[in-house]
């Protein structure tokens, strides 16, 4: 039977394609890999296009390591990458900015991005990267929703980062968890949100002929 590998360390991707009925390997990272350079944003770049180059970028490095492997089976290789972003306040119709959040450093950064996401829209881009065989073109698709935050306390937003649950993150929340308490109407896919589109990634398992529940 067709196999996947899964090139990503977030739970959730992991638990949609077990939900999906897929057969799937974790690709773990290579530990002297630098992945902080590989998710830098560039300057004035937009979150749309970020996101889609990083996923690429992860994709290429997944490729990569799996290639060093000394015995190796070519499978089929997912990754994905999530970022939160909102229009930056210099934005114009001449030169619009995105400001890109990604995951908060520790609790105080977590706080000041719920406040800047607190009683305002943002958007969610997910990127899936799938690579079928070595001599393909890798596919890719965004995912993009439209989230609103309700006008929350500040005491309930410090109370939200007291959870943990920010932490690792993108935008400092979990819509999958408590943090949907804070958000009043979303507008999209609720999947690509938590990290993993659902649909999306269907598209792309028929394409590269991975069986699932479906
Ligand atoms: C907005 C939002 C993000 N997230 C998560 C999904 C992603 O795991 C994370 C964004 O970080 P990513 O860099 O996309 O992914 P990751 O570092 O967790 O895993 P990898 O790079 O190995 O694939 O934020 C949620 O779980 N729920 C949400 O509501």
């Amino acid at each position: 039977m067709s196999k996947l590998y899964l090139a990503s360390q977030s739970p959730r991707r992991a638990q949609i394609l077990t939900d999906l009925g897929v057969q799937f390997e974790i690709l773990q990272p290579d530990p002297n890999e630098d992945t902080e350079a590989l998710e830098e944003e560039q300057i004035g770049e937009l979150g749309i296009d970020y996101v889609k180059r990083v996923t690429l970028a992860k994709l290429d490095a997944a490729v990569r390591r799996l290639s060093q492997r000394v015995e190796f089976s070519w499978q089929p290789i997912l990754c994905a990458d999530t970022t939160v972003c909102m229009r930056d306040q210099q934005t114009s119709w001449l030169n619009i900015r995105d400001l890109i959040l990604g995951k908060p450093r520790d609790e105080h950064h977590a706080l000041e991005m719920l406040t800047l996401l607190n009683g305002k829209f943002h958007w969610v881009h997910t990127a899936i990267a799938l690579q079928k065989d070595p001599q393909s073109d890798p596919i890719v698709k965004i995912c993009s929703t439209q989230v609103h935050f309700a006008n929350n306390s500040p005491e309930r937003l410090a109370a939200y980062v007291k959870t943990k649950e920010p932490m690792g993150k993108a935008g400092g929340y979990g819509i999958q968890g408590l943090g949907s308490a804070l958000i009043d109407r979303i507008e999209g896919s609720y999947s690509g949100v938590m990290g993993l589109p659902i649909h999306e990634t269907t598209q792309l398992l028929d394409y590269a002929k991975i069986p699932f529940i479906l």
